[in-house]
């Protein structure tokens, strides 16, 4: 590295000389004989130098913006530099536990491309401002500096310029902290947080068979660039998540966040005011992101305004401003179940790339059809009551069990009983500090058996009432019949009713 410096300094004095000597030249020729001069100083200058330098400045000439492609440069080089530069910098990203390292100021480092050598260096030129201090600011301006054989000009154009920007975005995007962004300001812009939530597809409790299959279609998806192009598709994909309350619906969409990288965009639908600012919501939405509309039944009324629509259209309302009015009036929100299928799928979807977008669901009956689709919601995810499988995920992760004597006995009465992962899971956390693994699998045992019984009791209630209607019903047929069979008259009149069946 230290010969390939002095190599260039000596090319570089070399060629300053041949330049000085040709301005000399140049003021004494007559004007004709000038190009002929430049054109093989040129020429020499080639021979003597067979590099190509291209610098990347960190700022435009005007310093409003940060340079991208310097960025993306910058840490590309983090992960080149970190192994082979003497000389680092180290910054932290905000609010992340992650040290950066990148190259310090005036460094070079050196790589091989495709069996190409190309040399780095972080360049810094600073220069005294003009105006008078007695505390001098000096201007600092850095650029990468990349050289490089002119017989490899092609394939550094070509893919090799293309790479480092791809590979140093990708960096940025694995070192950033991610974000929750939220909307509910009411004026159609997102707000954020920082995302920190612990949950992991590990630590997610359901039956390991669906867990597998959902990072599986995860990893997939991510990888898919290039076939979502090839097929003509946007690259995006819907996830349905349905099951009772407490299942892991919204534990399920941190895990997916923290196996993807992707920030998440919680949209709560009734704080937009209608399909424009659901549109500019969506416009400002950035690639690798999860969007999740949360309890989608609840969200607005949806199916009702569908419904509300088929009735008008049944009684043939006639006036169509009358009958816009009317589907809108139903919320506080103008969103309409159209202008929600156009933020799913609409062209405007398809800006800014690499999404996920999750609805989550009690009542998975509730929801029209048209809206989780098979295309629109691409995946229907059932979670359900706490199986055998999901309770040992639960017990691995809250007492540090992998087996235990009493696990039989919780195995029997999770197959007799329904349970949410939410209340195993309350009923395994030690509620002070001295409570063992022991007493909280006896808590959960209690759990169960009390919950058993309930659910018990609620059947009989419910067989009770069941038979009493029943019953209830019999007696009112039997004295209807009683009824029609009183005079003849009547009984003909039943008996032609029943006939006719009017
Ligand atoms: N499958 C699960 N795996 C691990 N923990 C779970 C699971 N389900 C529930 N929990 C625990 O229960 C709590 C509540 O779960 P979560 O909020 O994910 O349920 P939900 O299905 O989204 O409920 P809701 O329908 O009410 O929104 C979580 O904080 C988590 O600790
Ligand atoms: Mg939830």
């Amino acid at each position: 590295m230290k010969m390939m410096g002095e190599m260039f300094a000596q090319l570089g004095s070399l060629i300053a000389t041949v330049m000085f000597v040709y301005t000399i030249c140049k003021q004494y020729l007559p004007y004709n004989l000038q190009g002929l001069v430049v054109r093989y100083s040129h020429k020499l200058f080639g021979f003597l130098y067979p590099y190509i330098q291209i610098t990347f400045d960190e700022y435009a000439d005007d310093f409003r913006k940060r340079s991208e492609v310097y960025s993306a440069i910058q840490s590309y080089l983090s992960t080149k530099s970190s192994t082979t530069a003497k000389r680092l910098k180290a910054h932290d990203v905000k609010g992340s536990s992650t040290l950066v390292l990148g190259m310090a100021d005036n460094e070079e480092v050196t790589e091989e491309f495709r069996g190409i050598k190309i040399w780095w260096a972080s360049m810094k030129d600073s220069s005294k401002k003009n105006s008078f201090s007695f505390y001098p600011e000096y201007d600092e301006k850095r650029h990468f500096k990349l050289t490089f054989h002119r017989q490899h000009r092609d394939v550094i154009m070509g893919c090799y310029l293309d790479h480092v920007r791809k590979e140093g975005k990708e960096i940025a995007m694995r070192n950033r902290q991610r974000k929750l962004y939220i909307n509910n300001s009411g004026k159609g812009k997102w707000s954020h947080v920082m995302f920190e939530h612990p949950a992991t597809f590990e630590t997610l409790a359901m039956d390991p068979n669906k867990k597998e299959e959902i990072v599986n279609d995860l990893v997939k998806f991510s990888a898919g660039k290039e076939y979502y192009a090839k097929i003509g598709k946007a690259w995006k994909r819907g996830y349905l998540l349905y099951g009772p309350p407490g299942t892991g619906k919204s534990t399920m969409i941190a895990a997916m966040s923290n196996l993807m990288n992707y920030d998440v965009y919680d949209l709560e639908l009734t704080a937009v005011k209608d399909n424009t600012e659901l549109r500019k919501l969506l416009i400002d939405i950035t690639g690798k992101s999860i969007i999740v509309i949360e309890d989608i039944d609840c969200s607005l009324d949806l199916t009702g305004q569908r419904k509300k629509k088929k009735e008008e259209e049944d009684k043939e309302v006639k006036d169509p401003i009358q009958k816009m009015s009317g589907e809108e009036e139903t919320t506080t929100s103008k969103v309409t179940l159209s202008g929600l299928l156009n933020f799913i799928d609409g062209i405007w979807s398809a800006c800014g790339g690499e999404r996920l977008i999750v609805f989550t669901t009690n009542y998975v009956d509730k929801l029209d059809p048209a809206l989780i689709r098979r295309g629109r919601m691409d995946k229907h995810v059932e979670l359900s009551y706490c199986c055998y499988e999901s309770f040992k995920v639960l017990v691995r992760n809250y007492l540090d069990l992998e087996s235990h004597k009493l696990f039989g006995s919780i195995q029997r009465l999770l197959g007799e009983t329904n349970m949410t992962p939410a209340d195993v899971a309350e009923n395994l956390m030690p509620k002070s500090v001295f409570e063992d693994a022991d007493s909280c699998l006896k808590n959960l045992i209690e759990a169960l058996e009390a919950a058993k019984e309930e659910a018990r009791m609620k059947a009989e209630e419910e067989a009770k009432l069941k038979a009493e209607k029943e019953a209830k019903e019999k007696h009112e047929t039997a004295n209807e019949q009683v009824k029609c069979n009183g005079t003849s008259a009547e009984g003909r009149l039943c008996e032609e009713v029943k006939e006719n069946g009017v």
